[in-house]
């Protein structure tokens, strides 16, 4: 007898989900960077931030196509050999039980390792960590910053929620938002990983460094984006 959690998953298998792009190529960013991963990108985004590199993942732009979660598995279990699934947006935990029930079923592949989550700070992630019954399943967590402008949107109760191996990534522009990471951590303990991201345009990445030194922040980790050191920065699907 499948469980109650198997048997929703199951009813949800053909339900659709707008898409912007499935694709197999190195995790650029967190603990898991350097791993061949798969990509599955979801199209819509209840954020608008200003520093944003996926505007193609939200209106005015539209989803490049429609799947269903049963195809999506399947693609991602036949035609990529990876161990590793990044479900990416846009916001993937836009789709409520939809959302969930992809999540669960990725993790269900047998092949399949780990399945990281890219959430923007701003949605809710109790029912998803009480919905989705695997281990595999992780968290990172965007806290967005005041010069992201959307700062206001965060939900402060998912940081108690988050786990060990789950992950916190802040985006910092600037000394202003370096300092709100700061007093965020200090106000906000959680079990998951810190990561400080540099927003190349503003903040060089050996003044990051050098403000972290300077804090003490040794539990903090520097996190470089990877494919846009390896390819042009502006380039899609890598
Ligand atoms: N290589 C690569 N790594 C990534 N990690 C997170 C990404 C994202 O767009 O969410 C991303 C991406 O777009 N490409
Ligand atoms: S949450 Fe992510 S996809 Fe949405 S606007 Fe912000 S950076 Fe872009
Ligand atoms: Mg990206």
């Amino acid at each position: 007898m499948p469980n109650k959690h198997q048997q929703e998953s199951a009813d949800l298998s053909s339900a659709m989900l707008p898409m912007v792009e499935i694709f197999e190529t190195v995790e650029g960013e967190g603990t898991r960077a350097g791993f061949p991963t798969v990509f599955v990108r979801l199209f819509g985004c209840n954020l608008r931030c200003v520093w944003c590199d996926t505007k193609y993942s939200y209106p005015p732009a539209e989803a490049e196509f429609k799947m269903s979660i049963r195809d999506i598995v399947q693609q991602v279990e036949q035609q990529y050999k990876s161990a590793y699934v990044c479900l990416t947006g846009g916001e993937p935990l836009l789709y409520g039980k939809r959302s969930a029930a992809l999540l669960q079923a990725l993790c269900e592949i047998e092949r399949i390792r780990d399945v990281h989550v890219e959430t923007n700070g701003a949605i809710d992630l109790a029912p998803f960590l009480a919905e989705v019954q695997s281990e595999k399943a992780r968290y990172i967590m965007d806290y967005k910053l005041p010069d992201s402008g959307e700062n206001g949107t965060m939900v402060h109760h998912n940081f108690e929620l988050l786990r060990p191996q789950d992950e916190v990534k802040f985006v910092i522009a600037s000394d202003r938002d370096f300092e709100a990471a700061v007093e965020t951590l200090q106000n906000y303990p959680t079990a998951a990983l810190p990561m400080f991201s540099p927003v190349w345009e503003s903040m060089p990445p050996d003044r990051l460094v050098h403000k972290m030194l300077e804090s003490g922040l040794s539990g903090v980790k520097l996190n470089m984006q990877l494919h846009k050191i390896i390819w042009d920065p502006a380039k899609r699907g890598v």
